[in-house]
């Protein structure tokens, strides 16, 4: 595996960045192309990521058969008059997103048996609010051997409060409700950029979505679906993840076609803390302060602030001139980049969901290794203002979610490397 050195101290970026298509709006997109029986099926804008090659080839057994083009960054298939039952292990372990591959299974056949996801170092991550969303709809729900199975006559529609306002179970349900049997109510409904894309895909492809965007979707199930074409929503979080950037170096880097309505608490957040951001015809220009003031941050679903940029959120706040605070309410386990930040000096104090994190100047570059995808951004953009050299490792977890994440970076002014791990080091 490789690993990313990072020299810093010294680092303004400055340049422009392109950002790529949203890991998390694609996922659902490619697991929505099991729904339509006839025509073609075509996604721009995909991004390169190998959460997106894991679902390609989860969808492509379950029967679709995509052709991925990276040149064009562009998915191509022919839509599948039928489609597997079964999602197995090798696949959904692999990839906790691919739990939305149930929803249009059981949409198509009116049977679903999906190997259970499991957690991931972030969270237990249970799935009760898509089953019982199934369960309303008029599926029997068992679970034998690792897996849930989801059997119905025919899916009808319903009306479904979620008790949270999950973004998995509100992609799932609005997918397994495109087909069904009369009108389904989503209350509570997640309220995400991604959920507006997957129903502007699903409208595309036939389907009768409204109120997406708002805490109320009503879905009307139509006979069938059909193919069609459509460019993946830009991603808020690694358009996020560069305005942290140039936050952090007293940058000036224009993040090109950056959505800003996409990112409002986080661009609020920079603004308290003295980043100027100008909104320019090629997109949004973030300028990085001299001194960073601190803040105080909680996660909250959609348009609260993201738990995606709560871990690079709190590289700003390490270097901030004082204390922030960062309350995590989404996950429950998702502060372990802050022991790793704690190797390059960083004092924080962690009670629960709490962190309450002492800004300094002074932090040094240190080897470090990924925990999660976000955890991995943050490291290498803390690495970029650390006195020093800081390694990261785990780069698997970077390569989930951001393409070419160190080569971006550099061509902004940041002095990194990817290198092959020479030897396996047993961390
Ligand atoms: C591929 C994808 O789009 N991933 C995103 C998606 O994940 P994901 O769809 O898994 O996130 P959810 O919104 O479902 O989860 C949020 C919280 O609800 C809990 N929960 C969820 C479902 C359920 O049935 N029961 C339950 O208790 C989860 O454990 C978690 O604590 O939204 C998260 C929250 O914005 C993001 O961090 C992830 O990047
Ligand atoms: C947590 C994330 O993704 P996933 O839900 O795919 O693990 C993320 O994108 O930050």
């Amino acid at each position: 595996m490789d690993k990313i050195i990072v020299k810093g101290g010294n680092t303004r970026l400055k340049g422009t960045v392109e950002i790529e298509g949203a890991k998390n709006a694609v996922l659902p997109l490619l697991a929505a192309t099991l729904l339509p029986s006839e025509g073609e099926i075509v996604l721009r804008n995909v991004p390169i990521l190998s959460d997106v090659y894991m679902m390609n080839n989860l969808v492509d057994h379950l029967g679709v058969d995509l052709e991925f083009s990276e040149e064009n960054k562009a998915v191509k298939a022919q839509a599948a008059a039928k489609v597997k039952i079964k999602a197995p292990y090798e696949f959904v372990s692999k990839m906790r997103a691919s739990i939305v591959v149930m929803g249009p299974i059981l949409a198509r056949n009116g049977h679903a048996r999906v190997s259970m996801p499991g957690g991931c170092s972030i969270g237990s991550r249970p799935i009760d609010l898509h089953l019982r969303g199934f369960e309303l709809m008029g599926a029997e729900i068992t679970q034998e051997a690792g897996y849930i199975e989801a059997k119905a006559e025919k899916l009808r529609g319903a009306y479904i409060y979620l008790d949270f306002p999950s973004v998995g179970a509100t992609q799932n349900l609005m997918m397994a409700a495109t087909l069904a049997e009369g009108t389904t109510t989503l209350e509570n409904a997640a309220r995400e950029p991604e959920i507006v894309d997957l129903a502007n895909w699903l409208n595309k492809m036939g389907a009768n979505v409204k109120g997406a965007g708002t805490d109320t979707i009503i879905i009307k199930g139509v006979e069938k679906m059909h193919g069609a074409n459509h460019a993946v929503v830009q991603d808020r979080i690694e358009a996020g993840t560069f305005m942290v950037a140039a936050a952090m170096t007293q940058g000036d880097v224009l993040i090109k076609d950056a959505v800003r309505e996409h990112n409002r608490p986080l661009i609020s957040k920079l603004i308290e803390m003295g980043v100027e951001f100008v909104q320019e015809a090629e997109g949004l220009r973030v300028i990085g302060p001299k001194v960073l003031k601190p803040t105080n941050v909680k996660t909250l679903p959609h348009p609260g602030f993201p738990t995606d940029m709560q871990s690079q959120m709190t590289a700003v706040q390490a270097i901030a001139n004082g204390e922030s605070t960062m309350i995590e309410t989404v996950f429950e386990n998702r502060f372990q980049h802050l022991e790793e930040m704690r190797r390059m000096g960083l004092t924080v104090d962690i009670t629960r969901n709490t962190a309450i994190i002492q800004g300094t100047r002074r932090l040094q570059g240190a080897q470090v290794k990924s925990t999660d995808l976000r955890a991995s951004a943050a490291l290498i953009l803390l690495g970029m203002v650390a006195q020093g050299q800081t390694t990261v490792r785990k780069l698997n977890h970077l390569d989930r979610g951001y393409y070419r994440f160190h080569e971006k970076l550099k061509s902004l002014g940041a002095d990194i490397e990817r290198v092959p791990e020479l030897e396996e080091i047993d961390d």
